[in-house]
């Protein structure tokens, strides 16, 4: 694995264009600060070009949109793949909802993406896999979660990272397995979003998009695993600012150490 991109990211600082909720945006514009990339985010349609011209990446996270943003994204990612500019999806709970899943599939039929990031319940949902989804959340399933997430990567002719206890990213051939986590994630909100953000940093500055995924992953897995460590106590409330912190204090050698993946 390249971790070493780590270095690159920090000395190139890629401007990292994001869609986001607007329950997470904070910590998704200081996630991606803390690591070393530059945040923008927008809503407005009428500056889509223009936005996508100066970014290095874009980052659409489907958590809380409405109709009227759904013509704001599809300029967006439109300008992406026409300025070559790599897009990853955060497809919020389109296991759970409909309409949601139904508007993401619409998108990813028009566009190219480099990544899509989900959970469980998400992946199996945009990969026509049954599954319990719950919400935001992964919810139940007794699915094959590589074979899930190596599906999706076929039919979109993409990287996915499915996240979890352990990650799986694949490119729908190889697959690599991060082992590295904490349980103070699931207790906070924005992990996932903070994970997918991340992932949008790494594609800014690597070309091979699966070696980008798996960087971004365990960068971020590691991150949260040092932090869950330090803590003497599992604090919910802390977790979120620290694991910013920690995004910015991270080395190289760091990561190194304590990765844990095949
Ligand atoms: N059961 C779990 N135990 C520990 N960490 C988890 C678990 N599920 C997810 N994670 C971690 O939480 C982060 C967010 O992933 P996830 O919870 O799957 O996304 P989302 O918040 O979109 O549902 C990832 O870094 C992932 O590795
Ligand atoms: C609670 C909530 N509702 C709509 S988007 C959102 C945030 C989801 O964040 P994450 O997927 O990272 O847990
Ligand atoms: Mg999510």
């Amino acid at each position: 694995m390249k971790i070493d991109l780590l270095s690159k990211l920090r000395k190139q600082n890629p401007i990292a264009f994001n869609i986001s909720n607007f329950v997470t945006v904070q910590d998704v514009a200081n996630g991606i600060n803390a690591i070393g990339a530059s945040p923008i985010m927008s809503e407005e349609k009428n500056e889509a070009e223009a936005m996508i011209k100066i970014s290095n990446s874009l980052t659409v996270n489907l958590g809380a949109f409405t109709e009227g943003q759904l013509d704001q994204i599809a300029a967006v990612t439109k300008y992406a793949n026409q300025y070559n500019k790599p897009i990853v999806i955060d497809p919020v709970a389109v296991g759970a909802v409909q309409y949601r899943l139904d508007r993401c599939n619409e998108l990813l039929d028009n566009i190219n993406v480099a990544v899509i990031r989900g959970n469980a319940g998400e992946i199996a949902a945009l990969a026509d896999v049954e599954w319990q989804a719950k919400g935001i959340d992964a919810g139940e399933g007794d699915a094959d979660l590589e074979a899930i997430a190596k599906a999706l990567a076929k039919k979109r002719d993409c990287v996915v990272v499915l996240s979890g206890k352990t990650d799986i990213i694949t490119n729908g051939d190889a697959v690599v397995r991060v082992y590295n986590n904490t349980d103070l994630f699931k207790l906070h909100v924005g992990s996932g979003d903070m994970l997918s953000s991340t992932i949008g940093t790494f594609v800014a500055i690597e070309d091979d998009y699966f070696e980008a995924a798996q960087v971004a992953a365990t960068v971020f897995a590691v991150a949260g695993e040092i932090v869950a460590n330090r803590m003497d106590q599992p604090l919910a409330g802390s977790f979120g600012p620290q694991l910013i912190d920690e995004l910015h204090l991270i080395s190289v050698a760091d990561v190194e150490k304590h990765a844990q993946f095949d």
